[in-house]
This record gives structure tokens, sequence and C-alpha cells, in this order.
């Protein structure tokens, strides 16, 4: 059993607290991943079962939640959150999180605080937390949201931004990407401060999807046939996925590899696959299963090194070529049948899946991404054959760099932008007027990828 790192009092303090604590100030300090740092921890200090479960709970739960619980904590300390040690402010967020969005009790949320506070920090703060997490635990979230989120008539939007934990700009822009619907953005707002189900992705050719969930206990997906829903434990720990015959892929991803594999050309295919950003391979292992069916191979472009080795390492044994190279410049021969571009962007369509991220980015970021992905999408057209089919996606839903990149290059370009709603399995509902297909956490259970298919004429 792990211990605490300060044992100068005599209250043991548990082992999941502990680490999410340790997580929350790698976030805070360095700008650590929640969910890069977390398994690792577990690993480390061989935190297993029910105590590794609640520690992935309270780690992911607060710090997706950390803006919301901030503005309650500075309300109740008569202070900004930034004039409170970080150390005792890690705390005071993991304290809050458990008062109102666990079923935790309050006596258990506030001792279990104030004895970390103590480990940490010793005993200057002690009556400080304590007063902030009593008087907190006072009203229930409904109420606190309720008191403090800006009112439900006058600003709709920044009191669902508040109710659910979003920066209030991410909330304006799924507003606008869901055409201003007030419930379809509560919807989306919620589905994405939920904890999502782990997908695996069942690579065609070595395991099917039905032998995958039997060995793992898993579902079989809705709509990708090479998906299973996992709900909870250390996919790291499951054999098909150590032995590479399985990873983990959101089934919005899947799809998006897939639509790319089966998008009709004009002409044959002469087995000539391009993945243009790559890294660290996800798409391309797919799409390298799925060429090798098909008698074709895959170039993988990625332009940071170390991210090309985990292409590598994901796509071993399998027909792919991956190149250290700027996508816009790839030194390649022209002539490819089928190019992805997945591209690099906000994010904001996985935001359920890394925790921390929606109050890392900026609305600034934005521009610069259209930029590159611009240019990346055409350096892809003019790597395609006429007949040849590029697939642009995104991670995102944000307009301007989904369908106001991909209708930018239609006007410029010689691309027709195929119907994709037609390319993806039948009987996906809700997936709009078209052409391009955007996917939801609320409507499909998937993140909220965006793709395009274009034909070179
Ligand atoms: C959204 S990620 C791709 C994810 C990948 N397709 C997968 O499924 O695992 C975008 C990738 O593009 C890479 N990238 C950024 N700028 C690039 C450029 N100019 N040329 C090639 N790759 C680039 C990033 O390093 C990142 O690995």
């Amino acid at each position: 059993m792990n211990q605490p790192t300060d044992q100068r009092e005599h209250t043991p303090i548990d082992p999941a607290r502990v680490a999410a604590v340790d997580v929350l100030a790698a976030v805070r300090e360095r700008d650590a991943y929640a969910n890069l740092v977390l398994p690792k921890m577990l690993r480390d200090r061989k935190i297993t079962g029910r105590d590794a479960a609640l520690a992935t709970e309270l780690t992911y739960g607060t710090s997706r939640a950390v803006g919301m619980l901030d503005v309650i904590i500075a309300e109740v300390a008569k202070r900004p959150v930034t004039d409170i040690d970080g150390a005792v402010l890690d705390v005071l967020r993991l304290g809050t999180y458990q008062l109102l969005r666990t079923r935790i009790g309050a006596h258990a949320a506030v001792s279990t605080s104030v004895d970390l506070v103590r480990s940490r920090s010793g005993h200057g703060p002690v009556g400080f937390a304590n007063a902030v997490l009593r008087k907190i635990s006072q009203r229930d979230e409904d109420l606190w949201v309720q008191s403090l989120a800006p009112s439900i008539t006058d600003d709709l939007i920044g009191h669902l931004a508040f109710q659910y934990a979003h920066p209030r700009w991410i909330a304006e822009v799924f507003n606008e990407a869901l055409g201003g619907s007030a419930g379809a953005l509560q919807a989306a707002l919620a589905a994405d401060d939920e904890r999502p189900l782990t997908h695996l992705v069942a690579r065609p050719g070595m395991i099917t999807a039905e032998e995958l969930a039997l060995i793992t206990g898993g579902e079989v997906g809705r709509y990708s046939p090479y998906c299973v829903y996992l709900d909870g434990g250390d996919p790291g720990d499951l054999e098909p996925i150590r032995e590479g015959l399985a990873g983990v892929q959101d089934e919005g991803s899947q799809l998006v590899a897939r639509t790319l594999a089966q998008a009709p050309l004009e002409g044959p295919d002469t087995g000539r696959w391009l993945d243009l950003c790559a890294g660290p391979g996800g798409k391309a292992a797919l799409l390298g299963a799925l060429a090798e069916i098909e008698g074709a191979r895959v170039d993988a472009v990625e332009k940071a090194p170390h991210r090309a080795e985990l292409i590598s390492k994901s796509t071993r044994d399998l027909p792919v070529d991956v190149h250290v190279a700027d996508g816009r410049d790839t030194g390649l021969d022209p002539g490819f049948d089928r190019v992805l571009v997945d591209a690099p962007c906000t994010g904001l369509g996985a935001l359920r899946r890394r925790p921390e991220a929606r109050w890392r980015r900026n609305p600034e970021d934005v521009a610069e991404l259209v930029v590159l992905q611009h240019q990346l999408l055409s350096s892809a057209i003019e790597l395609l054959r006429p007949g040849g089919v590029v697939v642009y996606s995104t991670c995102s839903p944000h307009p301007e760099e989904t369908a106001g990149v991909v209708d930018r290059i239609v006007a410029e370009l010689p691309v027709t932008a195929l119907d994709t709603r037609a390319l993806v399995p039948a009987g996906i509902e809700g997936l709009g007027s078209g052409p391009y297909v955007q996917l939801w956490p609320h409507l499909h259970g998937t993140d909220a990828m965006f793709f395009a298919a274009l034909r070179k004429n």
C-alpha cells in the first residue's frame, strides 16, 4: 500500500486521494496531462481495484470541473484562487468536488481534505481549509449553481457553461456548431461533463469486435464494426492490447479511418494511401490493418519525431511506412489514391477524454490552427491523383476549423465534396444536413469528430 508523502500526523490518508492530489499538483505546476500521469502513478504505486477507481474518478472529475470549483472556492474564501497557496488549493478543489459531485459523505470529504492539507502544508492552513470546506458543504451543487451562475434568463449560455463546468467561449462554440438550439447545447455540455466509456478498436484481420468483447467483457460498439465499449479498468492490462491485436480508439476516429478506406474512387485503387498527420498512430494502425486486407500500403507522415516513433510502434508488422516530415512539404511522389488529413486542432471535441484540456485552450489558438489546417489540406490535394479521395477530419466541432476550412478549399481547388453521411455505416441518426459529418457525445456517444470526404476532379 502506498503511504502519504508526509507522515507527521497520525491519520493515514488513503492512497486514492493522495494520488489524486499529486496528479492535480502535477497538472497545476508543470502543465502535465492528468490522463497520462495518473495511469503511470497507479501502476508505480501498485494502486488497484477500488482505490484505483476512486483515484480515477476524483482526479478526472476534479480536473474537468476545476473552473466551476474555483468560482465557488473563491466566493467562500473571499479571495481569488490565485491568492491561495497552490498545494492548499489542490486539496480544496478535490474536497469541493467530493462535496458537490460525488456521493462521498460531507464528513469524510472534509476530514480527509483537512488531513491532506495538514500532511502536505503543515498546521498553518488547516483552519482555513476546514472553514472553507465546511461552508461549501452547507449547499449542494444545484444551490451553488443557482447562486453563482449567470442568470438563466439573461445569459443562458453563461448559465449552462457554469452548470456543466465549461469555459464560456467553448459553450459559445458548441452553441454555434449546434445551430443555436438551447436543448442541444445543454445535452452536449452535459454529455461532455461525464466520464466517457473507453472505446477499443479490434484491428480487422487480427481479431473481431465480437471476439474482443468476449475476451474483455466489453460490449460491441453501435456504429463502427471494429468497436468495443469498456466501462472502466486499465486497457493497458488487456492481453489483446498488449499483443497489438486491438487498441484504444474512440469510435468516431474508427469511422474516420473506415471512411477513408471505403470511399468510392474514380478509377482503380492502386494501393497508395497516405496519412498526412499520423502521430501517434491510432488511425494509421487501423488504416494499416485495412490496407493489408486490400493489398494497399500506407505512407504515414508526422512532423514530431517522438510521435513518429509512436506510429512505428503502433503499426509494427503492418504495411505502413513512417516518414518524419512536414505535411506541407513531404517530398513524397504525388499520385495517392486516398489521403487522410487528421489535422492538428483545438481538440474541443475530445474534452471529456482530456480532463483538464478545456481550461487550457484559448480562443486565440484557433486562428493559427486554421491557417495550418488549410495548408495541410491543400498539400493533401496536391498529392492526390485525379479521382482520388481525401478525408479531412478534426476532433473538434469548431465551425472555423471544420466546415470553414473545407468550404474554402472546395471554393479554391478542383475538388468536389462527397456526401460524407452516405459513407458511414447505415443507421447513424443525427448527422445533420450534410454534406459533412459531425458526431457528438450526446447524440452518438463518440467524441465530437468532424469529417469531410472530397474527390479530386
Ligand atoms: C490530431 S493529431 C493526429 C492523430 C492521429 N491521426 C491518430 O489517429 O493517432 C495531429 C498530428 O499532426 C502533427 N502535425 C502538426 N503539424 C504538422 C505538420 N505540419 N505536418 C505533419 N504533421 C503535423 C501533430 O504532431 C499531431 O501528431
